[in-house]
């Protein structure tokens, strides 16, 4: 961990705080707007909702947060330098200079500018990367980096371990990669108002409907791959190469931005969103992009594979308030959480089962074993909900050998969220398969004696009051 300097900490300067805070780095902020502290305040707070529900591990201890009244003040001593100060390139001159005076040399100094390429941001004799993230930057992995060698690729282990994904741009150009492919589309979508094509609520649909979800897990051209059949992407360009140069976009073409157009855009998206305030759609947008990341979490697609590497970075406790091994660490996604306000049963479920695959892992029944052809299955589960678990809560499992031998595995995965006992647990009672005939078989003895080492360990742990499995 170290101690970031965010320099301009409204929309994307808050998310880089919270982003760093969040993963334990100390921050320290300039920001002229007597209103930052309240903005960066409710930035924070959408923050430690939604983040840390990513992960089945606990995020290091918060950082501190410290604001300050000069850019000199910020930039001292600082580990990481992030300017996110209004898209102005004169203002970046100004700012740059003043970081560059008083932050300690060979600091990595990150521009979240969405278009101005380093050349142009270092014109005074600043020597800036670009760093630029998306928004909300606490949430979504990507940071295009363009800029010096070595300072893009300090900048990029940085970035591994606050749990984004650093893309460096191979040359720099205006807008980099992903803000010049926006652009097309969203000058295509003020075509589409401005001619009476569609309405912004209609381009939304189009997006979220159909495209849109595509894209998180794929991408362009492995859709795209898809799109060609069986053929693939050969078939796809010579079927629809063609039609780049039929009339389809007006991409060459900017629509006169003018306050017409803005009235019309503006008035449309009032229509479509202004019963709602800016924070509530955050809010909708982190629980949605939560949920989807950690569906993308499953099979390791696109961010979901960001959140697992990052994920095997952060450390897990080894023992629990019972002092038996911990087998997760979490913090209850916005996801699990039901009509009642707490965390519904299913949830439960899938946290129990993901404590025991750890508890295999730890018996030696990782992966590899598992490629090898044995494994354990679920015979019998039985969950007891002894208080309330809510959002946000932070839950941590021990794992508890009840008893067996290894072939069959008789465990207690308790939930503990800061009580004196569990606020859960499940009784679960694992049998040893082979995969390819499917029947249960013994273990692998090297996997057998770790699981009976475990079982005399816990030998001595109390016992619930009640046991359902082999009454
Ligand atoms: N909003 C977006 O979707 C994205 C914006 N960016 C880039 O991030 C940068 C910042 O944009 P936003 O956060 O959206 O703008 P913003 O307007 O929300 O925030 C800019 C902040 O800079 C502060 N500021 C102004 N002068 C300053 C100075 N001299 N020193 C320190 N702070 C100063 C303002 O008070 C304000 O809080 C821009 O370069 C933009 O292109 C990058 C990715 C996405
Ligand atoms: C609109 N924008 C150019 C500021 C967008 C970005 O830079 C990235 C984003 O978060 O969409």
């Amino acid at each position: 961990m170290g101690r970031a300097a965010i320099v301009g900490g409204g929309v994307i300067g808050g998310g880089w705080a919270a982003r760093f805070l969040l993963n334990g780095w100390d921050v320290a902020i300039f920001d002229p707007d007597p209103e930052a502290g309240r903005k960066i305040g409710e930035v924070l707070a959408n923050a430690r909702r939604s983040l840390p529900g990513l992960y089945e591990r606990g995020l290091p201890a918060e950082g501190s947060l410290t604001f300050c009244a000069t850019v000199e003040e910020t930039v001292a001593g600082a580990d990481w330098v992030q300017e996110s100060v209004p898209e102005r390139l004169d203002l970046k001159h100004r700012v740059l200079a003043q970081v560059m005076a008083a932050a300690p040399e060979g600091v990595v100094i990150g521009s979240s500018t969405s278009g101005f390429k380093p050349s142009e941001l270092n014109e005074k004799g600043a020597t800036a990367i670009v760093a630029h993230p998306f928004n909300p930057v606490y949430l979504l992995p990507l940071v295009e980096l363009v800029g010096e060698a070595d300072r893009t690729a300090r900048a990029a282990e940085t970035l591994r371990g606050i749990g984004m994904f650093p893309l460096t741009v191979r040359k720099e150009i205006d807008a980099h990669i992903a803000d010049r492919f926006l652009e097309a589309v969203w000058r295509e979508a003020l075509w589409l108002v401005k001619d009476g094509v569609a309405t912004t609520e209609e381009i939304d649909e189009a997006i979220r409907m159909g495209f849109g979800l595509r894209w998180a897990q794929m991408g362009m051209f492995e859709t795209y791959r898809i799109a060609g059949g069986e053929a693939g992407m050969r078939h796809f360009m010579a079927q629809f190469g063609p039609c780049l140069t039929w009339p389809w976009t007006k991409l060459m073409d900017v629509p006169e931005f003018n306050d017409e157009l803005v009235d019309l855009i503006a008035g449309q998206s009032d229509a479509q969103s202004g019963h709602r305030s800016i924070r509530e759609l955050e809010r909708l947008r982190d629980d949605n992009l939560v949920g989807i990341m950690r569906a993308l979490k499953r099979t390791g697609s696109g961010a979901g594979g960001v959140i697992r590497d990052h994920e095997a970075r952060l450390p897990l406790a080894e023992t629990g308030p019972d002092g038996l091994p911990v087998t997760v660490e979490m913090q209850v996604p916005t996801t699990y959480v039901d009509y009642n306000g707490h965390m519904n049963e299913a949830p439960y479920m899938e946290v129990s089962a993901r404590a025991s695959d750890r508890f295999m892992e730890m018996i030696g029944a990782d992966a590899a074993y598992i490629a090898g052809g044995l494994s354990y299955f679920t015979a019998e589960n039985h969950i007891r909900y002894f208080s309330e678990i809510d959002i946000g809560d932070r839950i941590t499992v021990t794992t508890q050998v009840l008893g067996g031998d290894g072939r069959k595995l008789h465990l207690l995965n308790k939930f503990w969220t800061g009580g004196e006992t569990p606020a859960a647990t499940v009784e679960t009672l694992l049998l040893h398969v082979d995969l390819s005939t499917r029947r249960v078989v013994a273990p692998r003895a090297d996997v057998a004696e770790k699981a009976a080492a475990m079982a005399a360990a816990h030998a001595g742990a109390p016992r619930p009051d009640r046991l359902v499995i082999g009454r």
